[in-house]
């Protein structure tokens, strides 16, 4: 019998394909991991922003959860777009039933400046689910949120990550660079080393939900049993071929191409 790796993600929608739950999915099947997903919230929107929001009801989230876990085996699991306390404390006491490691992209607002997290739920996520992570993967906004400080250069990047982790207790933390200048630059602490992932900064306004997919990448290579370094290593090399064959599809930001390492007829 063949056997699968599996992968969970817990996160909102995209209809236009590009960030949320497609994404993840899209991104599992490329990486060979087996996906499930566990749908928060319906979101309206595409490539231009967010249009509308509806929240699943609390106990069909908890029924979806569930019905997940207790017939599944789960090796890795990923969470996005979580709107509430309530739903926060769901998944709280839900995941540590996986006994898989965590992979949290902590969502606030999308690109498009739509916000995605209710803002009484921040201090929520940073107090009660981080310390459950393997991993949390904060853009630069997301990362001053959490340790309430700005950063503006390479070396508060750094800080930020060891803050994030011997402060607030998340597992390990890697604070993306896509909103610096420059080369596109993160850094993954892991509770001993600060270790750099960097690609040339690619000309392109087509990077909706490149978090998404980056963050699901991980959770795919984690899945499989792969460090987490080498689980971020190949994810970024994975984000950055998906942006540099990224989509012009829409009137905003495009899509990025979730096949593109696939075309590159490479086995990462
Ligand atoms: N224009 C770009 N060229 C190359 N890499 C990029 C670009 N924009 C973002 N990235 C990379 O994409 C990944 C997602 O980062 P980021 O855009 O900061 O996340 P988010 O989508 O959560 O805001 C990171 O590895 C980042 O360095
Ligand atoms: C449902 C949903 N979840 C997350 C996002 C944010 O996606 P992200 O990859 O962080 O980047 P942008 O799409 O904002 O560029 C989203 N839009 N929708």
């Amino acid at each position: 019998m063949m056997s699968v790796n599996t992968a969970l993600t817990i996160a909102g929608t995209d209809p236009s394909g590009g960030a949320g739950i497609q994404a993840d999915l899209k991104t599992f099947q490329e990486l060979e991991s087996y996906g499930m997903s566990v749908i928060t919230s319906v979101v309206a929107q595409n490539t231009t922003g967010v249009q509308a929001i509806h929240h699943i009801p609390l106990k069909m989230i908890e029924q979806q959860l569930d019905a997940v876990i207790s017939d599944m085996p789960i090796h890795a699991v990923k969470t996005g777009m979580i709107a509430s306390i309530e739903m926060m404390k769901l998944i709280a006491e839900k995941t540590p039933k996986t006994d898989a490691p965590y992979v949290m992209d902590p969502v606030m607002v999308a690109t498009s400046g739509d916000t995605l997290m209710e803002a009484n739920a921040r201090n929520f996520l940073r107090e009660q689910l981080l310390p459950l992570t393997a991993l949390v993967t904060p853009n630069i906004p997301e990362a001053e949120f959490l340790i309430g400080e700005q950063i503006e250069t390479v070396e508060d990047m750094m800080q930020a990550a060891a803050l994030i982790v011997d402060t607030f207790g998340a597992g390990a933390a890697l604070v993306k660079g896509g909103h610096m200048t420059g080369d596109a630059i993160d850094f993954l602490y892991d509770g001993n080393k600060i270790h750099t992932f960097s690609s040339e900064r690619i000309d392109t306004k087509n990077t909706h939900g490149t978090g998404c997919t980056y963050s699901a990448a991980i959770t795919a290579y984690l899945s499989k049993g792969f460090s987490l370094y080498d689980a971020v290593k190949k994810a970024k090399h994975f984000v950055t071929a998906a942006i540099a064959n990224s989509f012009s599809l829409g009137s905003g930001h495009g899509p990025t191409n979730h096949w593109a390492t696939r075309a590159e007829k490479v086995r990462l």
